[in-house]
């Protein structure tokens, strides 16, 4: 456990963020939301970032996309500043955002057509590509059907296909599967794992649910409330790719349970120094209890 979010392994630095300070204009004035953001990807690792809701971590992916303009600080995708126009990044959102008039494999295919600074590829380099990849996320046979034919998981398969399509030097991943239900959920998770893990991509996955970045992160980072900042960055061990086991093991809920104290912790400080902020620092002392969390659950 450290709290500056550093690689453990010797992996190659592939994102590099450095003191990110970030805010937006808003019409009562600047909104801060990243406030010292350091962290690491290297080859082949996968980030989590879990935090409360609003603390920054889109943000954060998209100063990571060149999106986000920074105040301070540095974001670098192997060494350079990201490119918004690059295919350097892979981008995958909470809902499938396929093109509904194409097929599957046409739809893979779009960001290698876009592919302009590396080479354009062959059509049949394309092609070849996108069945390569159908093949990796488990929809061998489906190239031809149009994204209204097949169901929300497969539909948010297709789109790591495509995110993937161009060899990004990292995979963003944004609640990319909090649309479908638990055991669609499941096994995306573990096709993402597989596919990442077959790929050797650095990848940063911002999640709400606290299994699922224990499961699929080599580290866990938890932000602070807005203006986000990493507070702590758990380890995971556990081989690669993860399986239905670990999903369900006592390690995964044990390493769980310590990402949701932390939170917890931190959602407490939080509410604390709101009531110092509303009544005055002797209410902050005696804040009113808290409705019992559900037993057995470990999400925020
Ligand atoms: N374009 C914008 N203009 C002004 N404020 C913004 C803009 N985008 C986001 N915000 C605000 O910045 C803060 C951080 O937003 P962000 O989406 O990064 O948080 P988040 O941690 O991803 O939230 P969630 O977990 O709810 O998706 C929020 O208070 C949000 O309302």
């Amino acid at each position: 456990m450290n709290t500056l979010d550093e690689p453990t392994a010797a992996a190659e630095p592939v994102i590099e963020v450095r003191g990110a300070h970030a805010h937006y204009r808003t019409a009562s004035g600047p909104l801060p939301v990243l406030d010292g953001v350091d962290l690491t990807v290297g080859r082949g690792e996968v980030l989590a970032v879990v935090g409360p809701s609003g603390c920054g971590k889109t943000t954060l992916l998209k100063s990571l996309q060149g999106l986000a303009a920074l105040d301070r600080g540095s974001v670098t995708l192997q060494g350079r500043p990201p490119d918004a126009g690059s295919t350097d990044t892979g981008y995958v959102f909470q809902q499938p955002s396929l093109f509904p008039w194409w097929s599957v494999r046409k739809n893979i295919e779009f960001g290698l057509r876009l592919r302009a600074h590396s080479g354009r590829p062959s059509a049949a380099r394309r092609r070849a590509r996108a069945d390569e990849l159908l093949e990796l996320v488990g929809l061998t046979g489906f190239h031809d059907f149009r994204p209204a034919a097949l169901s929300g998981g497969m539909q948010q398969r297709v789109n790591l296909a495509r995110a993937l399509a161009t060899d990004p030097v990292a995979l963003l991943l944004d609640e990319p599967f909090s649309a479908v239900d638990t055991l669609t959920r499941e096994r995306l998770q573990r096709v993402l794992s597989e596919t990442l893990h077959a790929l050797g991509t650095a990848a940063v996955i911002v999640t709400h649910d606290i299994h699922e970045a224990v499961f699929l992160g080599d580290r866990v980072a938890v932000m602070s409330e807005r203006p986000g900042r990493i507070v702590e960055t758990f380890e995971v061990d556990g081989k690669r790719p993860r399986t239905g086991e670990f999903q369900h093991g006592e390690y995964l809920a044990a390493v769980s349970a310590r990402v949701y104290q932390r939170l917890r912790s931190g959602d407490e400080r939080a509410s604390a120094s709101e009531l110092a902020t509303t009544r005055g620092p002797v209410a902050a002392r005696s804040p009113e209890p808290r409705l019992p969390l559900r037993k057995g659950t470990a999400d925020a």
